[in-house]
């Protein structure tokens, strides 16, 4: 199966309560997950991710579209749909009264799981848990919360994990423990992850692809590579030996003179070269002390891309 996640025309509409007005969460996205992949779906504040999240999550209603998850139309096969998908959800809100090896156990309950093919221990020690495995719910830390909730996600063995902004104020070492085991998951069990994210740098380093929506519809959707590659544009940053004067400079290069005095020349790679650059800083007359040039990254294209759609 070439997609873990097919999504047509999705649209939600929550009713307006009070005197404010029904608002169009999501305008008829389009969206395919590959099988496979980790993907990143991104966007603005209120663009509409968490509402497609708790749609694949069964949490939401959808007001219309189509949603298949690993095959399964979600109005057709209502079951088997969920079984696919495994969701850490965005808050922390656990049972008090549960011990994370209680908590496992009913879920396995609900989603149907047999006693047999439960692996309550290992996935415990796989989030690092297990010396907490009998300890009440209410004594765990924030970050020992969320590493059984991503325990929860995976009771049912599914084959599509979702992370609703998986690492938003968690200290370095939760989040690497995080990472480790979103990499695992995918590379050892073949495992489809979905993560939302605000951390862009973040992305940029976890996910194959990426989809970034604003106001519920898609702005992009791509390899991360190529989204990169869409901003050609590059930055040669010289530190000069003194005070630089002007440069006589090919067409379409930007300077600016940036305050520790370094100058910075942004050009298309695809129209000057950095040799031609050089060419015009020795023409005049500049000793050049340092050199170095800056890509553009994924927030580069984010800014750009949710720029130019509103
Ligand atoms: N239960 C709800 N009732 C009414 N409006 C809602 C509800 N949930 C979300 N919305 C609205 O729908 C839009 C999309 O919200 P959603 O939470 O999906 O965005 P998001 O991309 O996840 O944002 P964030 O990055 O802030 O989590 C927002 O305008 C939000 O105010």
């Amino acid at each position: 199966m070439s997609d873990a996640i097919e999504i047509k025309g999705l649209r939600k509409v929550y009713a307006g309560g009070g005197k404010s007005a029904p608002k169009e969460a999501l305008k008829g996205l389009d969206l395919t997950v590959p099988t496979g992949s980790i993907f990143g779906l991104l966007g603005p504040n209120g663009a509409g991710k968490s509402t497609t999240i708790n749609i694949l999550a069964g949490l939401v209603r959808k007001t219309s579209g189509k949603v298949r998850i690993w095959g399964f139309d979600q109005d057709v096969n209502p079951r088997q749909s969920r079984a696919a998908i495994g969701v850490m959800p965005q808050e922390l809100n656990l049972d008090p009264f549960f011990t994370p090896a209680g908590a496992l156990e009913v879920q396995a309950g609900l989603y149907g799981v047999p006693k047999a093919d439960r692996d309550t221990a290992g996935i415990l020690e796989m989030v690092g848990l297990s010396d907490k495995a009998n300890a009440y719910a209410r004594t765990l830390s924030g970050g020992m919360r969320r590493r059984l909730l991503l325990a929860k996600a995976l009771v049912h063995h599914p084959q599509i994990l979702v992370l609703d902004e998986p690492t938003a104020g968690v200290d370095i070492e939760l989040r690497q423990m995080l990472w480790r085991n979103v990499r695992r998951l995918n590379q050892e069990r073949g495992m489809t992850i979905i993560l939302t994210t605000h951390y862009l740098e973040e992305a940029q380093e976890m996910c194959d692809e990426i989809a970034i929506v604003n106001h519920g519809e898609l702005v992009v959707r791509d390899r991360t590579a190529n989204l990169l590659e869409r901003l050609d544009g590059k930055t040669m940053v010289i530190v000069p030996d003194g005070a630089a004067g002007p440069i006589d400079l090919p067409p379409g290069v930007e300077q600016e003179t940036r305050p520790d005095g370094a100058v910075a020349l942004t050009y298309n790679r695809g129209k000057v070269t950095a040799e031609q650059l050089l060419s015009a800083v020795h023409a005049a007359g500049i000793t050049i002390r340092d050199v170095r040039t800056e890509e553009a990254d994924l927030e580069d294209v984010f800014v750009s891309l949710t720029h130019s759609a509103r």
